[in-house]
């Protein structure tokens, strides 16, 4: 019988335009930086900016920026250009100054409160994640897509009061109607052969929690909301339905060239594309080697690398695109492939990824689609307001939660030290001797990276340095000889390394406290993966803000290892009865029940959801 991938075309898909190739526009790509912190950042430079023209008493005008503003500023009229009315940029600049110049005299408190209104206002008027086309016409999809995948007889069979008790053995929670089973073997997920093989090879044998319960929802076509702690094996679940998905179509109907993508992985660095896009090719790559699957086509689409180096994926259909959302947007508007036929949307790190200033991106791509698509959110912290905003954008989504959304992995012994500033260096060199290498030291400073490695490497550590200014090929060295292990230690900035999966890491080292907890679960999630342990030491000191602390605290106290420094400190927000004072949401109930959905960390103690 001939080979059912083999089988001639029937159906017409809409083709995609040919792809150009010249290098003319494969330009250099920046980073990519999410567009809040890219404000926070600029805010901050153009704030010490305006403080220091005050001291001088000079009157700003655009001519006096300094340099590296300007800079930023060209950028981002290119990008508004793309976008926008010039005008509008110009006037939003001189907001922006003036904004700065008044920050600069306001205290924390005022400052905290003005951001807490800003979320709720924004909030309040965000519209549901669609694409224009589709809120234009009103079009609301309320089926779930269908695929022919379907659980095994006797998995089918199990009662509801199985299923649960099998989700409580794993401390699986989710939401939801109609959610499909829960799987414990990866043979009962009628998962093909060939990748089987692969994953055992690799010594994955049995399914994680989050595997069990998100890969048979996503297999079933449901939309998803996919919660698990770092290094939980979230990879494989959003990976394996996208191979599936493009195998099933393959199948079905040949791609050819042109066409395609039919699933597409958004990522929010280049380093996690690049390494989801790897697992992808090994696993395809596996399907193929059995002979009995048609080769899948994969493209890595992130800045930095040129597409001619990848012009072979062009030769044929593409059926999985793994990308950073500035490439992607861009690719899509040059036309180098459409999302004609696209049925699989994932997005990683997605909290990020619909943050408030990644809103338009996303939104920027939702358009691109053409026919209704699965979408499922994976993420290791989901703020609630981020879960409900995204809940309503979903088809009958299921939520999946492993373990507290937003709590840190307790594989990860988590140590934290005061450490004064001038110290810090020094203590450094003490704090590494805890373990033997693999270490990852993160500063979320770009500068502050750079001393560490340039310190080390003067006292003889083998120490490379990651963050988002250094070129695509200083980057990739740094992971490539990292990982190989002729690297011992790694310096990075939190942007720069989210999401990547080294292996055995005994001691991550947190030079600097981020301020947000979300990021300080992310960073001591480096280590302590796949069911191994591993060590987080975390310096604090004086300059760390007191609400950054108060998270941590908490954090810790679900680790029952706080140091006598934190246990100090009082939350201000508590008073008699345990009651939060003025929290607009929950009305201040939040610590002794903690269910607020508010993620106003000025009132509650976890912008998470508390399952
Ligand atoms: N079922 C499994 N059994 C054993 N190891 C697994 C399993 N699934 C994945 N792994 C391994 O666990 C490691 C972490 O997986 P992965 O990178 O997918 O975690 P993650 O949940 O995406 O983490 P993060 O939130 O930090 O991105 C990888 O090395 C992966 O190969």
């Amino acid at each position: 019988m001939e080979p059912s991938h083999k089988r001639r075309r029937i159906v017409q898909r809409s083709p995609s335009p040919q792809y150009k190739l010249d290098d003319e526009e494969n330009v250099d790509y920046e980073p990519y930086v999410p567009v809040a912190q890219r404000r926070q950042e600029k805010l901050a430079k153009l704030s010490s900016w305006a403080k220091s023209l005050n001291k001088r008493g000079i009157i700003s005008t655009t001519e006096d920026r300094p340099e590296e503003l300007q800079d930023e500023d060209e950028e981002e009229i290119r990008r508004e250009t793309l976008r926008k009315d010039r005008t509008l940029l110009a006037e939003a600049q001189e907001v922006h100054l003036k904004k700065a110049a008044e920050d600069a005299m306001k205290t924390e408190a005022e400052k905290q409160e003005e951001e807490d209104a800003e979320i709720l206002a924004a909030v309040a008027t965000r519209r549901k994640l669609a694409s224009d086309l589709e809120l234009a016409k009103g079009i609301l999809y309320t089926e779930p897509l269908q695929t022919s995948w379907n659980p095994p007889k006797h998995i089918r069979d199990k009662t509801p009061e199985q299923l649960a008790r099998l989700r409580e053995k794993y401390h699986i929670v989710v939401e939801g109607e109609d959610v499909p089973p829960p799987i414990e073997f990866f043979v009962d997920m009628k998962i093909p052969d060939g990748i089987l093989q692969h994953l055992k090879k690799n010594k994955i044998i049995k399914p994680t929690p989050i595997q069990i319960q998100g890969i048979p929802t996503a297999f079933s076509g449901r939309d998803m909301i996919g919660i698990a702690f770092t290094g939980s094996g979230k990879t494989l679940a959003f990976c394996l339905p996208a191979i599936m998905m493009a195998l099933e179509e393959e199948i079905k109907l040949p791609l050819v060239r042109g066409e395609g993508p039919v699933g597409v992985i958004l990522c929010p660095s280049r380093e996690l594309a690049t390494q989801t896009f790897e697992n992808v090719k090994a696993w395809t790559g596996a399907l193929v080697s059995t002979g009995r699957s048609p080769p899948l086509n994969s493209l890595l689409c992130i800045g930095g690398i040129s597409m001619s180096e990848q012009s072979h994926a062009f030769t044929t259909g593409i059926h999985l695109v793994v990308a950073t959302p500035g490439r992607l947007i861009d690719m899509l508007e040059k036309k180098r492939f459409t999302f004609d036929n696209c049925k699989y949307l994932c997005m990683d790190e997605a909290d990020r990824m619909i943050d408030l200033g990644f809103e338009e991106d996303v939104r920027n791509i939702m358009s691109f689609f053409k026919r209704q698509r699965q979408t499922l959110l994976f993420s290791a912290t989901m703020p609630r307001k981020i879960q409900d905003f995204a809940q309503q954008s979903l088809v009958k989504p299921v939520l999946v939660n492993v373990g507290r959304a937003g709590a840190a992995n307790l594989d990860v012994l988590q140590v934290v030290e005061y450490v004064k500033q001038e110290a810090k260096m020094v203590y450094l060199l003490e704090c590494l001797q805890k373990t033997p290498p693999p270490v990852i030291i993160f500063s979320d400073n770009k500068n502050e990276v750079d001393d560490i490695q340039e310190y080390l490497l003067l006292k003889g550590v083998e120490a490379v340095a990651i963050h988002g200014s250094k070129t695509q090929e200083e980057r990739q060295y740094a992971i490539r000889s990292f990982k190989s292990g002729s690297k011992d230690v790694m310096v990075a900035s939190g942007v720069a390394s989210k999401g990547l999966d080294f292996n055995d890491i005994q001691h991550v080292i947190i030079f600097s406290m981020p301020k947000e907890i979300e990021d300080y679960v992310h960073q001591i999630g480096r280590t302590g993966r796949s069911g191994k342990t591993g060590i987080a030491t975390t310096f604090v000191n004086m300059n760390t803000p007191e609400q950054t602390l108060l998270d941590l605290k908490y954090l810790l106290m679900e680790a029952s290892r706080v140091p006598a420094f934190l246990e100090k400190i009082d939350d201000p927000r508590v008073v008699q009865g345990n009651a939060l004072k003025g929290c607009p949401v929950c009305g201040g109930k939040s610590i002794s029940t903690p269910t607020c959905a508010s993620g106003l960390k000025q009132f509650c103690r976890s912008g998470s959801r508390n399952l």
